[in-house]
């Protein structure tokens, strides 16, 4: 049988487009359907205006202490209408760029909401196209809890469209999103309420990370409600009532409410039953260690699948789908060393185990180093700004099995000590690494 392409990609997020250009590369025929704009989540709502956002905000922080640093007081204003507007242009100008990419591999971009009609057949706007493998890439949206009146929230994706910074503003859940727009927001001059329902924000981090980050955010003035959640919400007198249930029992006041109680895959309105792709817990999409779902013509990579929700990782499993399928290099992805940071202030970075997680495995044997100090930053204006550091060891083999942090260049510094780390280093190693002076990193060289 002779089909329109040798692969067809739904979705052109990370996952979906690495996948296609890696395709490409090995000279098969690839198309590629993207219902909103070139980039998915990551480019348009998601990473990239995130970390804009947070370099704006970072300048509100820095202000604060540059008069210790010399700087005389100047008087400020932050235009939020225009900021944004420039994150847009940037966007805009990302998009066409990943466009003309897709062109210059060959790549068809087919710019509509796509479905399964069979195995090998898809439907794009009533258009029938067939393809030997498909690729289904669609990412995921958030999840919304059942709560009287959350139709009152907006999620992050409305966050990047806000026409002017809200006075109050409450944010249901304190994972990645939350946590980095409370601190975001924070910074603007926004009076900020997280409400999480487990007994510490960045559930999945290791607990010195995230109580190192909640003490941060609270000490900044960031009001944190743990073990709490929201019974209902109410509009009343032009703002909004968020009822507080749980250890806390409190009526709280916003004028715009963030939900980021999760991310659930895309997979609902894609005919999945026509192609009997088989879904497992939230819908996530089945996939066996190479990406394959039930139908073995179709694969699936990024957060429609019940893996890491993280950019790269979408990126890498789209580059190992296509390197098997179509390079005949069969890769398995090891998602063991996966660095992953939240970009708060204070900063958070992890890379391999927790210190609960490498006791589950090793037991008595899990050896831990950790340590608090002052950055010279902070130092010469004594003002508390803690930085952690945190390793975790196997005493038996020496190994290091995770590394955390918290405070400034955390993402970074753990970025590179993932390298390291994932090759198998002992704490030795680490001690016999010459650091750069001064830096905050050189201080994972000599824990005692
Ligand atoms: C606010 C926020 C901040 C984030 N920050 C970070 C960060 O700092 N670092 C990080 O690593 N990760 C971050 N993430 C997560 C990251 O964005 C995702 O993990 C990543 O985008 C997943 O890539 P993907 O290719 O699986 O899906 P997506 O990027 O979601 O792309 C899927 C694409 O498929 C399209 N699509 C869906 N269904 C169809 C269909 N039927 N037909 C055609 N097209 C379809 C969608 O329009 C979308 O463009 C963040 C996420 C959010 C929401
Ligand atoms: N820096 C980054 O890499 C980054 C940034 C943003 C998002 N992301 C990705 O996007 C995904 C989605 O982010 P997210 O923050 O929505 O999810 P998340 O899973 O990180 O956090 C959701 C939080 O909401 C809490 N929660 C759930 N239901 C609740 C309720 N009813 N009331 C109060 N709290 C509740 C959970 O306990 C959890 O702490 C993340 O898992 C992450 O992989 C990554």
């Amino acid at each position: 049988m002779t089909f329109d392409y040798d692969l067809f990609v739904i979705g052109a997020g990370p996952g979906g487009l690495a996948a296609a250009k890696k395709a490409a590369s090995y000279g098969v025929r690839v198309a590629i359907a993207e219902q909103e704009t070139v980039g998915g989540t990551c480019v348009n709502r998601g990473c990239v205006p995130k970390k804009l956002i947070v370099y704006a905000a970072d300048f509100a922080l820095q202000n604060q202490i540059a008069h210790s640093y010399g700087w005389s007081d100047c008087q400020t204003y932050f235009d939020w209408t225009l900021f944004i507007k420039s994150v847009h242009q940037h966007i805009d100008s990302i998009n066409q760029s990943y466009f003309q990419q897709l062109q210059k591999a060959g790549i068809e971009l087919i710019s509509e909401h796509a479905t399964f009609i069979d195995t090998h057949t898809i439907n794009i706007d009533g258009r029938k196209v067939t393809a030997d493998k498909i690729l289904i890439a669609v990412g995921g949206q958030p999840l919304k809890p059942k709560i009287p009146g959350i139709e009152y929230a907006i999620t992050s994706r409305e966050m990047f469209q806000l026409p002017y910074l809200p006075k109050r503003l409450a944010i249901i859940g304190g994972g990645y999103i939350g946590v980095e727009f409370s601190s975001m927001m924070h910074a603007f001059g926004c009076k900020v309420t997280v409400i999480e329902k487990d007994e510490m924000i960045l559930s999945g981090f290791d607990d010195d990370i995230r109580s190192a980050v909640q003490k941060g955010l609270s000490k900044r003035g960031i009001k944190l409600f743990t073990n709490s959640t929201i019974q209902k919400i109410k509009y009343s007198d032009e703002s909004l009532l968020l009822t507080i249930t749980g250890e806390s029992r409190e009526i709280i006041t916003a004028d715009t409410i963030l939900v980021a109680t999760g991310y659930a895959p895309n997979t609902k309105n894609l005919g999945l039953e026509n192609a009997h792709v088989e879904l497992g817990e939230h819908g996530a999409i089945k996939v066996d260690e190479y990406s394959c779902t039930s139908q073995k013509n179709i694969f699936a990579v990024g957060d429609c699948t019940s893996r890491v929700q993280l950019s790269p990782v979408a990126q890498a499993e789209g580059i190992a789908f296509a390197d098997k399928v179509f390079g005949n290099k069969a890769q398995k992805l090891n998602y063991d060393y996966v660095p992953t940071a939240v970009f708060c202030r204070p900063e958070a970075a992890s890379v391999g185990m927790t210190e609960a997680k490498a006791r589950e495995k090793f037991g008595e044997s899990v050896q831990c180093y950790c340590t608090q100090f002052q950055p010279l930053l902070y130092q010469l204006i004594e003002q508390n700004e803690p930085i952690t550091m945190k390793l975790v060891l196997n005493s038996d083999s020496g190994l290091v099995l995770g590394a955390h942090m918290v405070g400034e260049h955390a993402a970074d510094i753990i970025q590179s000590l993932g390298v390291a780390i994932r090759k198998g280093i002992t704490k030795e190693d680490l001690d016999e690494t010459i650091g750069i002076h001064p830096t905050t990193g050189e201080e994972f060289l000599s824990l005692i």
